[in-house]
């Protein structure tokens, strides 16, 4: 046997187990913008994806765009603004944000994993009636007048029906859905949902083992810029609520905590940024990022 014969046969041993353990569940992958890297990236990406469709495991791809949304609206003289993490959505913009997502990027992704021999097939929130929104409600509270206002983000959604019938035919297929987060509401209108959001009420939906969430950090880090590796729901607040995470990653944590109070089986935050990261996070001992557990 050569070296590389021999390495393969020793990466597969180490990865039979937990791709028997992953037979046959559903693992949700959410891959975001800033995760979205060079086209080596990408294709490894999308490797991974066919390799634990090929493995009996039933993967669903989630995927953002919010760098690439802001540099279309750049080119279209639109300003991007932001409010709480979340962008103000008008007209103009989410007709936009629907043109990025479940065109350019939706079909970049599915032509990647279909290039690697699989069946990936490309839809939003609409495609089967899959998700409903509701206009997001936000509030914050005036600092000067300590009142609580609502604030307006326009179109911005948030999931509040998943119906999981095409996403179970899918995976008795073998079909592959890559999902974009826009959806319709019941009053007509297409909202914007942020796909960290989108990703956990698709997870939670189907009742995935794992969902991943793929950025462009190692996961969780401690006050000292180290890498948690496994945080209970109870610790993940308590780092919220003193500060330890912050910015962009509150909102990710906390779809985290919602989707493992809604069944999910685990949570895993990681570097999208690392080749393989999906295959390394779900097939190896030490896994990748930040496992966030009941
Ligand atoms: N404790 C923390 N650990 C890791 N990242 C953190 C933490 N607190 C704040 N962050 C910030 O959260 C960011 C990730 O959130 P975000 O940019 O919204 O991700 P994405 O765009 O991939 O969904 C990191 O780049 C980092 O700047
Ligand atoms: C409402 C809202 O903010 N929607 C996001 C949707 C894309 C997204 O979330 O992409 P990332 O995962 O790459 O950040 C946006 O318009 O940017």
């Amino acid at each position: 046997m050569t070296d590389s014969a021999a390495m393969q046969a020793n990466l597969l041993a180490e990865a039979l187990p937990y791709m028997q353990a992953y037979e046959n569940k559903t693992v949700v992958v959410k891959y975001g913008g800033h995760a979205m890297g060079d086209q080596t990236l990408g294709r490894a990406f999308a490797r991974d994806i066919a390799l634990l469709k090929q493995s009996g495991i039933n993967p669903i791809v989630v995927h953002g765009g919010g760098p690439q949304i802001g540099a279309m609206l750049a080119k279209m003289g639109i300003e991007s603004r932001f409010e709480g993490g979340l962008r103000v959505t008008d007209q103009r913009t989410v007709e936009i944000v629907e043109m990025v997502l479940a065109g350019s990027i939706n079909k970049e992704i599915v032509a990647l994993i279909n290039a690697e021999g699989e069946w990936a097939i490309g839809l939003c929130g609409k495609d089967g009636n899959m998700v409903f929104a509701e206009k997001a409600k936000k509030t914050y509270v005036d600092p000067d007048s300590r009142i609580e206002r609502v604030l307006d983000l326009g179109f911005v959604g948030e999931p509040v029906e998943v119906d999981r019938t095409l996403l179970d035919l899918l995976a008795r297929s073998e079909m592959i859905p890559v999902i974009a987060p826009v959806a319709p509401g019941r009053d007509g209108a297409t909202y914007n949902i942020n796909a960290d959001t989108f990703a956990g009420a698709i997870a939670g939906a189907v009742q995935a083992a794992r969902c991943l969430f793929l950025t462009d950090v190692p996961g969780v880090l401690d006050r000292d810029g180290q890498l948690i590796k496994e945080l209970s729901v109870a610790q993940a607040r308590a780092l919220i609520a003193d500060g330890t995470i912050s910015g962009g990653m509150i909102p990710k944590v906390e779809t985290c905590i919602e989707a493992i109070e809604r069944g999910v089986q685990g949570v895993v935050i990681l570097n999208g940024k690392v080749l393989h990261a999906v295959l390394l996070e779900l097939l190896t001992e030490h896994g990748a990022g930040t496992l966030i557990v009941p």
